[in-house]
């Protein structure tokens, strides 16, 4: 469980996230969605603690244990919950394997084992990714870099994934096969794994829960079926929708 305690957060004079109270299931995919500033980048930043909490409380549920973020050490933390930003930087003159090697870092500390040398493999097995272990990062295409740069943060093997728009760039076929990779992530080894989508289509098949954001405040929260609605796209996107339904989960149609 993820539990959010009254987050705000300001940038200068302006307030970016307002209030936010919410805990997210344990072993679940969890789709975030809203618009174009919303906030949703602000708050991964803050629960991962790339940028510092200003104001509220955020803990992440492992064993029995509940890891508070302002408290939690490090490598801790590290072992605890892995992002994928918006903006990845990464160094070109690395090798696919090396960069995945890095995702390994909070357990080998600069001393890969035999345990985190197999780690690699099964992740670059697992993202069809061993034709272009060899290659080096600046040579890869954006949608190889983008799957590289999400099987990294599997790699880390932690408990939570906050996953910032994974599908950008990426082609149909790899977007469903991503999208699959999690649910069973997510299902088989209780990993919870939050991603902000703009595909709502992607977020009402494959999410377990759908969270929404407007204007750094949560609107609703609950089953794709329950939230995502003709009501719903018109209040958060201001566009008309119709929604279909295929096998008990909607489908949206742009109907404007
Ligand atoms: N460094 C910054 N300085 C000033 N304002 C910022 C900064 N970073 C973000 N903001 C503002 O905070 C608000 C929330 O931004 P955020 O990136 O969290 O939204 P988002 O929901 O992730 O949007 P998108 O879907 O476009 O990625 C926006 O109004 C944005 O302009």
């Amino acid at each position: 469980m993820i539990k959010l305690n009254n987050i705000s957060h300001h940038i200068g004079k302006q307030k970016i996230l307002h209030d936010i109270t919410l805990s997210l299931p344990t072993a679940q995919v969890i789709a975030l969605i809203g618009p174009n500033g919303a906030g949703k980048s602000t708050l991964f930043s803050v629960m991962a603690r790339l940028q510092p909490l200003q104001d509220g409380q955020v803990s992440f549920a492992v064993d029995n244990e509940e890891r508070d973020i302002v408290s939690c050490q490090a490598r801790t933390l590290a072992k605890t919950v892995a992002m994928l930003g918006q903006d990845n930087h990464v160094q070109g003159r690395l090798r696919v394997h090396e960069l995945l090697m890095f995702g390994r870092y909070p357990y080998h500390q600069g001393q890969p084992t035999v345990g985190d040398q197999q780690k690699v493999q099964e992740i670059l097995e697992r993202f069809e990714l061993e034709p272009l272990a060899e290659r080096f990062l600046s040579t890869l295409s954006g949608g190889q870099r983008q799957r590289v740069l999400i099987a990294m943060i599997v790699c880390q093997d932690t408990p939570y994934l906050l996953l910032d728009e994974p599908l950008n760039n990426l082609d149909m076929y790899h977007a469903g096969r991503l999208m699959r990779e999690l649910r069973t992530l997510s299902h088989s080894q209780q990993k919870t794994v939050v991603i902000v989508l703009h595909d709502i289509n992607q977020a009402a098949q494959f999410a377990d829960t759908v969270v929404t954001m407007k204007a750094g405040e949560v609107m609703a929260v609950g089953r794709p079926a329950d939230v995502i609605t003709q009501e719903t796209m018109k209040d958060l996107y201001n566009v008309d929708v119709t929604v279909l339904n295929h096998q008990g989960r909607p489908v949206i149609v742009d109907t404007v």
